[in-house]
């Protein structure tokens, strides 16, 4: 076997001399990227995506995308202020493969488009994306018309057989472990002949903030959409069939990858400013402006944007992550570093991301001399003196992240394979030690 040395380098996490005091840009939303890179393929004219996120996650989307058929012409604006990127839908096309990687958006929003194209698709990934949940997006085509080849197991690897269309209509599903079934139903939707009716029937949901990030895509593309938010049942949403408007989106930046820069300024005492943080956002993200701000620090949010302050003092918190879960591990670490125990509840579904985070944050933090205990559904976290050691990250770019966070108030952290930032923000390190002043 040979071992891609990227994923055994260590990189010593930079510790904070004093308060750090930075503006710092925060590049596009992973998952605003992907969901416009999937409406506009589906739309019946060209679409533009105007600071679309460059990471490994969105360039496997858009990969996936263009061996379907998707034109997608990477430029630069004509007012040179960033990217641009303009995708022309096609009728989708198969024989094609797709590599998902471990971006759960891939692997989850492109089968239903997949039953769209005029052949097979074969989905393969990262061997961690053979462990997680995909059940409920097969299931689900299959009900409303599909034929899928998998090997019985409900997961990747697969092979969607598209017949050109898919009848589509009314299917309940258990999304209990992933908002992202719903999703993934809801953003092909449209284009199924009967539109789609989804019905959550699981114990819980997580991650709703990103459901209506989806209604509210789907809606801005000119998508007729009923939720339980607009009068509908509980736990069903409906898509009515239409065709999709192609339209010139700018993409908000990641609010969960403003998540360290925030933590920053929280554990230093210091002040970070994320430039166009939005006024209004689905993304989960935005929940950090009061989780943060019960952990002691303040925000103003300005027509600039977001400025948050650390005051000194890092408190414990017991809260509810259920719907912004993939928060956990940068809070986690904030939590390790605090002046009191904190809970985090709600997010079991953890364990089946990236890596089994409940489990690698335990692990990781403990070995720094922390005293964190799993629970069922979360973590304890009671905060104690840490020493510096080796931070694995298990291939997952958060539980890099909430590593660097620890490095800033712990000498001698080091960080493995801080590379694997590349999922969803190929530029961290350089724009942590930016934010360092170094
Ligand atoms: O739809 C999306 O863009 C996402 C939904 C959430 O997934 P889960 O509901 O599986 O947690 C989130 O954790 C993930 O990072 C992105
Ligand atoms: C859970 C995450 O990603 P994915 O889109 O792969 O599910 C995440 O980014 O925290």
């Amino acid at each position: 076997m040979t071992v891609n040395p990227a994923h055994t380098a260590l990189w010593p996490a930079p510790h904070a001399s004093g308060a750090v005091d930075a503006t710092v840009h925060v590049p596009g939303s992973k998952s605003v990227t992907n969901r416009a890179l999937v409406l506009a393929a589906l739309a019946s004219e060209p679409g533009w995506l105007r600071r679309p996120l460059r990471s490994r996650d969105t360039l496997l989307m858009a990969g996936a995308l263009r061996a379907m058929g998707v034109g997608i012409e990477e430029g630069i604006g004509p007012d040179g202020t960033g990217e641009v990127w303009r995708v022309l839908p096609t009728g989708l096309r198969g024989p094609a493969t797709v590599d998902v990687g471990n971006a759960g958006t891939v692997m989850r929003f492109l089968p239903p488009v997949a039953t769209l194209a005029d052949g097979p698709v074969r989905f393969d990934g990262d061997p961690r994306s053979y462990e997680r949940p995909l059940h409920g997006v097969i299931d689900a085509l299959r009900v409303l018309g599909a034929r899928i080849d998998d090997d019985g197991r409900g997961a990747l690897p697969l092979t969607v057989h598209g017949g050109g269309a898919l009848d589509g209509g009314p299917v309940e599903i258990d999304a209990s472990s992933s908002s992202q079934f719903v999703s993934a139903l809801l953003l092909s939707g449209p284009r199924f002949n009967q539109g789609v009716e989804v019905r959550h029937v699981g114990s819980s949901l997580p991650s709703l903030p990103h459901i209506r990030m989806t209604v509210d895509m789907l809606r801005t593309v000119g998508a007729q959409v009923d939720t339980p938010e607009s009068g509908g049942e509980p736990n069903v949403w409906r898509v009515t069939p239409g065709a999709l408007l192609g339209r010139d989106l700018t993409i908000e930046p990641d609010l969960s990858n403003a998540q360290p820069f925030l933590a920053a300024a929280l554990v230093t005492g210091g002040k970070v400013v994320v430039p166009a943080w939005p006024a209004h956002t689905t993304q989960p993200g935005d929940r950090l402006r009061e989780i943060f701000t019960e952990m002691g620090g303040s925000c103003e949010l300005t027509e600039y944007g977001l400025e948050f302050t650390g005051s000194g003092a890092v408190h414990g918190i017991d809260v509810d992550l259920g719907e912004v879960g993939e928060l956990t591990p940068g809070i986690a670490a904030v939590a390790a570093l605090a002046d009191s125990p904190s809970t985090l509840r709600g997010v079991a579904h953890l364990r089946l991301h990236e890596t089994d985070r409940l489990a690698a944050l335990t692990k990781e933090i403990n070995e720094l001399g922390g005293d964190v205990t799993e629970t069922a559904d979360g973590l304890h976290i009671r905060p104690r003196r840490l020493h510096g050691g080796i931070f694995h990250t298990y291939e997952d770019h958060r539980m890099a992240t909430a590593g660097a966070i620890i490095g800033l108030a712990v000498e001698g952290v080091q960080i493995e394979n801080v590379a694997t930032t590349a999922k969803t923000l190929p530029d961290f390190p350089e724009l942590w030690t930016g934010m360092l002043g170094a």
